[in-house]
């Protein structure tokens, strides 16, 4: 969370010159309500199941780069119609996450002492994002315009 999926993804399509989409962005538009929303309304299972069937549309009608939620890669189906994909896992230090994420209220799973629930997270979920990425790359000191240069190097992929 707060890693610049959705910054990059979108920066990424456009070096690129293909279509971004964003699964939390197809949720909202979907629901007609926030993310932040959905988790006090329904609770975080039943935003996994609609995190779980936005991924499965996506990947089936979009052709392009694919921003998904932090907490996506829980669900071993998603996890499974990830392989075949390139998948770029975005990584960062604690600081810089709480840096990134810490003012802003749209992350429920943050929303209390978010230095601890980060961490906690991270612990449960690293070996779920080395499991599905075929391409890591750091993002500390790094702006949004170079983490997405060291994306395209990484998926050794030309600008468009
Ligand atoms: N490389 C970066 N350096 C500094 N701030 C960043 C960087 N990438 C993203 N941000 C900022 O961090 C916040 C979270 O970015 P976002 O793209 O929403 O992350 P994610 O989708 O991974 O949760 C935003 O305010 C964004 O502008
Ligand atoms: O990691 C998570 O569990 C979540 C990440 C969020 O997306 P970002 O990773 O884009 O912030 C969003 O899907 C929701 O708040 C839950
Ligand atoms: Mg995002």
């Amino acid at each position: 969370m707060g890693v610049g999926k959705s910054t990059v993804g979108r920066l990424l399509a456009e070096r690129l010159g293909v279509g971004y989409r964003d699964t939390d962005d197809d949720i909202v538009a979907s629901q007609g309500r926030a993310i932040a929303d959905i988790f006090v309304e329904d609770g975080e299972p039943a935003f996994r199941a609609l995190e779980k069937q936005a991924v499965r549309t996506a990947l089936a009608e979009h052709d392009g780069v694919l921003a998904l939620g932090g907490g996506a890669v829980l669900d071993p189906d998603t996890r499974a119609l990830l392989s075949g994909q390139r998948v770029v896992y975005l990584s960062m230090d604690v600081e810089e996450a709480v840096k990134r994420t810490g003012l802003n209220a749209a992350r429920p799973l943050l929303a209390v002492n978010p230095r601890k629930q980060w961490r906690e997270l991270m612990e449960a979920r690293r070996h779920l994002y080395e499991e599905v990425a075929t391409a890591v790359v750091p993002t500390d000191g790094r702006t949004p315009e170079e983490v997405t240069r060291a994306a395209l190097d990484a998926l050794e992929l030309k600008e468009a």
